[in-house]
């Protein structure tokens, strides 16, 4: 049997209160939350002083297995991820192989299963080549289909030139289209024009005019006029403006959303005010825009137009990111700092511990339609990380654990610790410690409802 962990006088965030009390895991679940004896065979926890939130839910990372593992994999990834707080995530489709099948599907699941410390799902690839098998697809098969990072081709372009590959997508496919929206089109013409001018060295200032305002607003709205249009389930990816977030609704449950959006960490905490400080490191598609975009996104968030947060979690080499504008990857590693950036704007005042937990765990769950998770409830998966509000660091080279061995937060400092985390009951990571005797489980989900 496996050991009962009681967490004594821990203060709990969940849904929308914060309260001191007990908490007893038992066989991977949440057995019981109250006033709870000590017995002689528990581990006992002390949780005085320290905060016990759902662990957190990251509905989109990149963690490169299988096929581009120089980057990061599903091992290295997920202990970066669980040392962050992070107990389940979804991977996105844009690893070698492109996941565009059933069987590359189950294959991904399969490397989770021997690599993965946290909970994981995938969404599965769609593009033009394989839009038919899509729709053909029993949703219970996959937690949902994106775009994301996929290699486009022109027949295989979801987001540009192909609109009748859209429709199509929107008419007949029953479960989540999670987007990158962005037109191609808008970007191409900003590039040809930079390029001109500059040749291959674009200013890193220039990639928010490259990767325009416009240019999201444009696939956005179209995006959410198809799915109205079709009643389709559509999820925004990374919303990175304060125009697109007036085009997402908030006078709904999210439970009856049918089309819903996300901020990444990185969109909330950066803006072109530091391109000059960090260079090509904080080049992400969408590009981090305006100190104003980012007050837009935060007000959005605060007032429940958008949905959940996530980290786009998307290592490269150093290498690979230090090269002129044209030939720098875009994307950054994120997922060990989400929690830490989040409750670092708790302390400032910007947003309380209730909506970070609702939005980075909670909302997740409920979005994705994940089976007991996310909530800390009885009967719930133990997924739960226990974190220290009043603790100083400073993220560096040795503190990382992103294979790719770097990250845009080195030399900030965090004034909050996660020091446990419990994934399906087990304590995987304590105090800078990794239990890797278990693995994580793949995510259950119902997208009958
Ligand atoms: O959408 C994406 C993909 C990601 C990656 O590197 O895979 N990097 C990004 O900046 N945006």
């Amino acid at each position: 049997m496996n050991q009962r962990i009681l967490i004594k006088n821990t203060t709990i965030v969940n849904e929308g209160k914060s309260f001191i009390v007990d908490v007893l895991i038992a066989d991977g679940v949440i057995r019981k939350i109250g006033t709870i004896d000590i017995d002689p065979t528990y581990k006992i926890i002390d949780g005085t002083g320290k905060h016990l939130l759902p662990g957190i839910i990251d509905g989109q990372v990149h963690f490169r297995d299988p096929g581009l593992t120089h980057k990061g994999d599903l091992y290295t990834e997920s202990k970066a991820a669980v040392a962050g707080g992070v107990t389940s995530f979804i991977d996105m489709p844009n690893t070698l192989p492109n996941i565009l099948t059933v069987e590359s599907l189950k294959e991904k699941y399969a490397i989770a299963s021997k690599k993965s410390l946290a909970n994981y799902s995938f969404f599965m690839g769609v593009n033009g080549d394989n839009i038919d098998e899509i729709i053909k697809t029993d949703t219970s098969q996959f937690i949902g289909v994106s775009d994301d990072g996929l290699y486009f081709t022109k027949k295989g372009n979801l987001l540009a030139d192909n609109p009748e590959t859209m429709e199509k997508l929107f008419a007949n496919c029953k479960s989540i289209i999670a987007i990158h929206s962005e037109k191609e089109e808008i970007i191409e013409a900003n590039e040809q024009a930079f390029r001109e001018q500059y040749g291959e060295d674009v200013p890193i200032k220039y990639h928010p005019i490259i990767r325009s305002t416009k240019g999201c607003y444009e696939a956005t709205k179209r995006a959410i006029d198809l799915a109205k249009k079709h009643n389709a389930r559509l999820h925004i990816l990374h919303l990175t403006t304060e125009a697109e977030t007036h085009l997402f609704q908030n006078d709904i449950p999210l439970q009856e959303k049918k089309i819903t959006t996300e901020v990444s960490v990185h969109h909330l905490w950066f803006s072109d005010k530091d391109y000059e400080r960090l260079g090509m490191l904080i080049k992400w598609n969408p590009a981090i825009k305006t100190e104003q975009d980012k007050e837009g996104l935060l007000k959005a968030l605060l007032d429940d137009r958008i949905d959940i947060i996530t980290t786009d979690h998307a290592p490269h080499t150093l290498e690979e990111k230090q090269k002129p504008y044209f030939q720098s990857m875009s994307g950054a590693p994120m997922v060990q700092h989400s929690l830490n950036c989040m409750l670092e704007f708790y302390k400032q005042g910007l947003i309380s511990l209730e909506k970070i937990v609702e939005k980075m765990c909670h909302n997740p769950a409920i979005l994705y339609r994940m089976t007991n998770r996310g909530f800390i409830r009885e009967g719930y998966f133990a997924d739960l990380t226990l974190v220290d509000l009043n603790s100083h660091w400073t993220v560096a080279k040795d503190n990382l654990l992103y294979k790719c061995g770097w990250s845009p937060l080195e030399g900030t400092t965090f004034t909050t610790k996660v020091i446990q985390t419990f994934v399906n009951g087990k304590l995987v990571y304590d105090h800078g410690e990794f239990h890797e005797d278990t693995f994580g489980m793949a995510i259950d989900f119902d997208n009958k409802k």
